[in-house]
């Protein structure tokens, strides 16, 4: 049995409506940023407690976008809006408008079901169920695609290969997920998600429980995934921001202080507090 804390019950939505497609669409440098998800003017607030203030971001699809700042300053909470995950909050509320593409996803009459097969969302400590490694991938295509045995076994393998994790696992599949390491179980993660075909891919400090090697495959994964994803990472790393994102937003009591190329973040970046928070004066 799933325990029903609130990530298992976002993982539990994560459905799909249609078979993912592998068509990779990263666009050159010379073509304007589309955005995937659009903030204008969010708030929000846990109780009276205001943990976000009048955020306006558009995020780039198919790009990785860094989140970055001190503890409490709002990450969590922001990339938790985008897929609705505080719904499971009582106390959480927002105001001001959040888009993905058409779709408004602060109004209550948006299908959070459908919403979260568009937004998936990868936690900090892996959460595998405790099934095999291949129920674990076929899990949300099982629940809403009608795929033949055949077709099913295509989109499990498709997906732990874009994953990066098939050839360590292609022996065991029917093993349990929970006999593997730390590393992997976090790429099988990444596989269940994608095998719904979510467009966005939220990661919230995806590495902060593994080891340099498995973060570097992770890191790596990233960064091929963004060709066909768009990517939201939560990170503390600033290496790790600095490797794998290809635009930074810097955010400091829960407001978004700067948002730029990631590159002009870590070498000139406008703000003296993000000057100071990247060059590890604080947080
Ligand atoms: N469920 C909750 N109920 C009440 N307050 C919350 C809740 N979740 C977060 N907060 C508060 O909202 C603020 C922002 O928290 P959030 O987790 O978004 O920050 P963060 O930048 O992701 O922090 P960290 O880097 O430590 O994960 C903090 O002050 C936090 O204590």
């Amino acid at each position: 049995m799933l325990s029903p804390d609130t990530e298992s019950i976002g993982l539990m939505n994560e459905i799909p409506a249609t078979k993912p497609t592998a068509k990779p669409t990263a666009p050159t440098a010379s073509e304007p940023l589309e955005a995937a998800i659009c903030t204008q003017d969010l708030s929000a607030w846990y109780g009276d407690f205001q943990a976000l203030h009048s955020i306006t971001i558009d995020i780039p699809k198919n790009h990785v976008t860094a989140f970055i700042g001190p503890s409490g300053c709002g990450k969590s909470t922001l990339l938790r809006w985008f897929n609705r995950m505080n719904d499971t909050v009582l106390s959480a509320r927002a105001t001001g408008t959040v888009r993905l593409g058409d779709l408004d996803l602060l109004s209550q009459e948006t299908d959070t079901v459908d919403l979260r097969r568009r937004v998936g969302i990868v936690f900090q400590k892996a959460n595998p169920f405790p099934k095999s490694i291949y129920d674990n991938v076929a899990f949300g295509p099982r629940l809403h695609m009608k795929l033949s045995k055949s077709e099913l076994d295509e989109l499990v393998e498709w997906s732990l290969r874009k994953a990066a994790v098939w050839e360590e696992v292609k022996d065991r599949l029917h093993g349990s997920a929970l006999g593997l390491s730390g590393g992997q179980q976090q790429r099988l993660c990444i596989a269940r998600a994608i095998a719904v075909g979510p467009e966005v891919l939220l990661m919230d400090e995806p590495c902060s429980a593994l080891d340099p090697a498995s973060t570097l495959a992770i890191e790596n994964l990233i960064f091929e995934l963004r060709k066909q994803y768009s990517i939201i990472i939560v990170t503390h790393n600033m290496q790790q921001a600095s490797r794998s994102s290809d635009k930074t937003a810097f955010f400091f009591e829960g407001r978004l202080i700067e948002f730029a190329d990631t590159e002009r973040i870590f070498t000139q970046p406008a703000d003296k507090q993000t000057e100071d928070y990247v060059s590890g004066k604080f947080g």
